[in-house]
């Protein structure tokens, strides 16, 4: 390394120049790594603004950087917390902040004054604040943490639900032997929709057999949720409820989880052997999830399993008996696996002796209102907070959702929407505004596709075609200007009409 010369830049040697020199260092590093920074003085009024965050303003409805200066923050940032900062002269390090122009992670920092002669390390008073976005889009570029905390905060839904529903029924209390139990019952699954009584009612009568059962239907409509519901009104309901997920679980581990292993069976196995998930379902029942995932080469084992009601732990040479019932559940499409030969025929007839067609929440859309009721009751007893309330037209745009992941789906987005939303009541904008952000895709909600209460719907049918046109044409429009912040040309093209059209149109909706 040479040796610095006396033209070398050097760290100054009193602490001030240091104090100074770390400062304006920092200040360069948040000004280049944020997305934007402005300061305003000790009134709340907007003194500066960098140029990262002038590509907010459009969004903000502020039109040039003159209209911002100047402004009382409020004016300009709706639900800011600067006057806070102003007033009790503390930092608010990390905060998420929501308006309409996004959702962002902020900092905001009090600026004291310089201290006159010796008066200590204590700061001088608040003469501005600094304001720093320093994340936009948080729920991509923060969706690591975000997952993290979804998936802490459903176990702990998981939990207090769990609990909940034990209080309320007896029979889901412990099982012999701990923990295992199941967590719903039918009062559970909600809808009343003719498809939510009809699977309801053929799940009801399974229970009261001992058959085997076969939940087929696409991913989050509730097939896991029936099978807790199956079991908890079944004679097995004081037994144990074990479930088991074979996707989830590694192919080379499958065999050791269903039928567990002795005392040293193999190398680094636990020495005093495990027993498998069919014997820990004794006297009770097993859930098996995601069968059609089962490898080929376990598939023959689980079928002799089924036909003898024994299992053979691995390394044991010993037959054990169980008596555990089997609910399979899959997404998957169970006959063509068969015909293209990647799932046995015979296991496939020995699971379908009940098979029930679990409906997607497309062929429900009545239920949507009171989901989202339920839904959003979950959630604010989980957050302390009100629940979300939709207006009509919001959930006549949820109930309009093609939902390709179902309930869970629907519950994913009234999550964003009650952290992305100030209002209590939420408007069919703002559901517009999350769908997008979310990458799902977005179904306008024609009167007439879902009408969530047909009585209501036709008696709003009946008024002049023109109207109902215009009308839809103007709702369409302010979702369409919603969802692009304002941008004409976007809002055009997702309406697929050229911009003078949307002009036109706009021109006449104002007069
Ligand atoms: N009808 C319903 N009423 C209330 N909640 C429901 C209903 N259907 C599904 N849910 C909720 O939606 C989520 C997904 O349901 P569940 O796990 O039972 O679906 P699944 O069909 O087993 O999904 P996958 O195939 O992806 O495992 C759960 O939180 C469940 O409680």
């Amino acid at each position: 390394m040479p040796a610095p010369t006396d033209a070398s830049p050097r760290l100054p040697l009193d602490a001030d120049g240091i104090l100074a020199l770390a400062a304006r260092s920092m200040f360069h590093l948040f000004s280049s790594i944020s997305q934007g920074m402005f300061l305003v003085d000790r009134g709340g009024r907007i003194v500066w603004v960098n140029e990262g965050y002038q590509r907010f303003l459009p969004a903000l409805g502020v039109r040039s950087v003159d209209d911002f200066l100047g402004r009382q923050v409020e004016e300009v940032i709706p639900n800011t917390q600067m006057r806070q900062v102003l007033d009790t002269g503390q930092p608010i390090l990390i905060d998420l902040l929501t308006n309409r122009a996004g959702t962002f992670v902020v900092s905001r920092i009090p600026l004291h004054a310089e201290r006159e002669g010796d008066a200590g390390d204590a700061p001088g008073e608040v003469i501005g604040a600094i304001g720093i976005v320093l994340f936009d889009h948080p729920e991509t570029t923060l969706q690591p943490l975000i997952s993290k905390f979804a998936m802490l905060q459903r176990d702990l839904d998981d939990a207090r639900r769990e609990l909940a529903t034990q209080r309320a029924n007896p029979l889901l209390q412990h099982a012999p032997g701990g923990q295992r139990r199941a967590k719903y019952t039918f009062a559970s699954f909600i809808g009343s929709s003719p498809a939510a009584v009809d699977i309801k009612r053929h799940a009801r009568r399974a229970a009261q057999s001992s058959s085997p059962v076969l939940l087929l239907g696409e991913t989050g409509t509730g097939k896991e949720l029936l099978a807790h519901a199956i079991h908890t009104a079944s004679a097995r309901a004081h037994g144990p409820f074990v479930s088991l997920n074979i996707a989830a679980v590694p192919d080379t581990l499958l065999e050791a989880e269903f039928f567990g292993f002795a005392p040293g069976a193999f190398t680094g196995a636990d020495r005093k052997g495990r027993e498998g998930k069919f014997k820990l379902a004794d006297g009770g029942t097993l859930f098996l999830d995601e069968i059609g995932d089962m490898p080929m080469g376990l598939q023959a084992k689980l079928l002799r399993a089924l036909q003898e009601g024994e299992i053979e732990p691995l390394g044991s040479n010993k037959l054990v008996a169980f008596d555990a019932r089997v609910i399979a559940a899959t997404s998957r499409d169970l006959v063509a696996l068969v015909r293209d030969g990647r799932f046995r025929e015979d296991l496939y007839y020995r699971l379908n002796v009940l098979p029930l067609r679990v409906p997607p929440l497309r062929e429900r859309r009545g239920d949507i209102p009171a989901l989202v009721e339920a839904l959003g009751e979950d959630m604010a007893q989980r957050s302390g907070e009100a629940p979300p309330e939709l207006m009509p037209d919001a959930l006549a745009l949820l109930a309009a959702q093609h939902w390709r992941g179902n309930t869970r789906e629907l519950r994913n987005v009234l999550e964003q929407l009650a952290m992305r939303s100030d209002a209590t009541r939420i408007d069919a904008a703002e559901v517009q505004r999350v769908l997008a952000e979310t990458g799902l895709e977005q179904i306008a909600a024609p009167e007439t596709a879902a009408p969530i209460e047909p009585s209501a719907g036709e008696t709003r049918l009946l008024r002049p075609l023109a109207e109902q046109v215009a009308e839809l044409e103007r709702r369409a429009i302010a979702a369409a200007m919603a969802t692009t912040g304002g941008n004409k040309l976007a809002a055009a093209r997702l309406l697929g009409i050229s911009r003078a059209t949307l002009y036109d149109r706009m021109a006449v909706d104002s007069n």
